[in-house]
């Protein structure tokens, strides 16, 4: 794929905080705003004008920060919500409308006309304020399309710069996203940001297929944050795009562990320990045959380097441990094991782990070859007993 440019719009701070559960303080507004920021992130959606004066002092803090990238904030299609998001200091925002049909009739109880006037008339509104605009099409994905293609056209003539298209219940696969991006590409000149989520564990592969079907930007949240299974997590998103596509999106992969951390915490939402990129556990081996690859030529069961992201392997024991990963545990502890002791001791580190269900401590390793040896040692007698018996 040709090197292109793709912008990261990261919304933790928005549809990352609207995790059912998740609140976050003041400072930990800052502190994420800030750490994105000096990450490289060059979009933030960072809050909801609407709200209430609350919210509104916690953007207008974030936007006094005096921040490298351009900030955004989040408003119905809405006068009031324009009117809220004016007092707030923040020049990008985002207008959203439902724009399938069963928002529009059942939740708005409009027609799709009145959608088209209102991104019309609001578009102009917000520009007449001099901001800049993004209209989110909130439920793209179950849209009509050529409904869909009216209203960024709409969106378009009235000024707005962006259409946000959001598979706001997470239904899409990549192949239909990729499809639908491609309509939209083909019938505006707008930016077009992907915005996903992953009810279907899809969010990532969605916003990638955005991106091959043209989109400019991408909707991410801090460790896939988000409503109900979140968004596209932006750990993912920036890694899938530097390695499957060699696209740089500008932001710094060495800050995506310790950026995990501060959401972690102020999200008081525990990362998994499998959760790719950024999960405690997704450097660490067990299996013989992966850690025998490794020690040999790392690039045998290595995805990238975890030193992009700040990480290092980790070799543990285990039940799925060979005889190499035993040999190198007792080198670390500076104790010499030979194959013959390796193959002796390897039975009590399965046993072990199948009981505690964890790997050996140092001690414990010890006893296993202090064991094994003595094993070696009877039956090497009894063999010397034998021969002379025989003799
Ligand atoms: C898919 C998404 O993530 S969209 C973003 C969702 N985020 C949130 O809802 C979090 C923040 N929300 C809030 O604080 C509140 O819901 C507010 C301040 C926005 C509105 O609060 P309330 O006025 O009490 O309304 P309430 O939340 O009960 O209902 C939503 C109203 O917005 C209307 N609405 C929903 N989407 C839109 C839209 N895009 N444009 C215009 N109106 C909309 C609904 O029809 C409903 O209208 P009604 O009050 O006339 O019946
Ligand atoms: O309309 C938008 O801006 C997108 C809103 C959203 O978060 C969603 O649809 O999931």
């Amino acid at each position: 794929m040709p090197s292109r440019t793709v912008l990261i719009n990261d919304t933790t701070l928005r549809d990352g905080e609207q995790t059912a559960g998740v609140a976050f303080t003041l400072d930990e507004k800052i502190a994420i705003a800030r750490a994105l920021d000096e990450a490289g992130v060059p979009e933030q959606e960072i809050g909801i004008p609407a709200m209430g004066e609350e919210e509104r002092e916690g953007i207008r803090a974030v936007a006094a920060l005096g921040l490298k990238g351009r900030l955004m904030v989040w408003c119905r299609m809405h006068d009031a919500d324009l009117k809220a998001a004016l007092s707030c200091g923040v020049g990008f925002v985002n207008l959203s409308m439902p724009v399938s049909d069963i928002h529009i009739t059942k939740k708005l109880k409009r027609s799709r006309a009145w959608a088209l006037a209102e991104i019309g008339r609001m578009v102009r509104r917000a520009r007449d304020h001099g901001l800049e605009v993004s209209v989110g099409g909130e439920d793209s994905s179950r849209a009509d399309t050529d409904f869909l293609v009216a209203a960024a056209t709409a969106a378009q003539a009235a000024g707005a710069r962006r259409f946000r298209f959001a598979d706001t219940l997470g239904v899409l696969d990549p192949f239909q996203t990729r499809a639908c991006i491609e309509r939209l590409r083909r019938a505006t000149d707008l930016e077009i940001e992907i915005h996903a989520h992953d009810d279907l564990g899809l969010a990532n592969a969605n916003s990638l297929a955005a991106v091959l079907g043209g989109a400019t930007h991408v909707n991410t949240t801090v460790n896939g944050l988000g409503e109900r299974a979140g968004n596209a997590p932006l750990e993912e998103v920036v890694v899938s795009l530097k390695h499957l596509y060699h696209i740089d999106s500008g932001v710094r992969t060495q800050s995506l562990g310790i950026i995990s951390d501060l959401v972690e915490r102020a999200s008081n939402r525990p990362v998994a320990v499998n959760k790719s990129i950024v999960g405690a556990a997704v450097f660490t081996h067990e299996a013989g045959i992966h850690v025998d690859g490794l020690l040999r030529d790392r690039a045998t069961y290595q995805t990238f380097d975890p030193a992009e992201v700040g990480r290092e392997h980790r070799i543990v024991l285990g039940k799925h441990s060979g005889t190499a990963a035993v040999k190198l545990a007792y080198e670390r502890l500076g104790i010499a094991c030979d194959d013959a002791a390796a193959h002796l001791v390897l039975p009590r580190v399965r046993s072990l782990a199948t009981r505690a269900k964890r790997p050996p401590t140092a001690d414990e390793l010890r006893a296993f070859l202090e064991a094994a040896a003595s094993v070696a040692a009877s039956a090497a007698a009894s063999a010397a007993a034998t021969t002379l018996a025989t003799a």
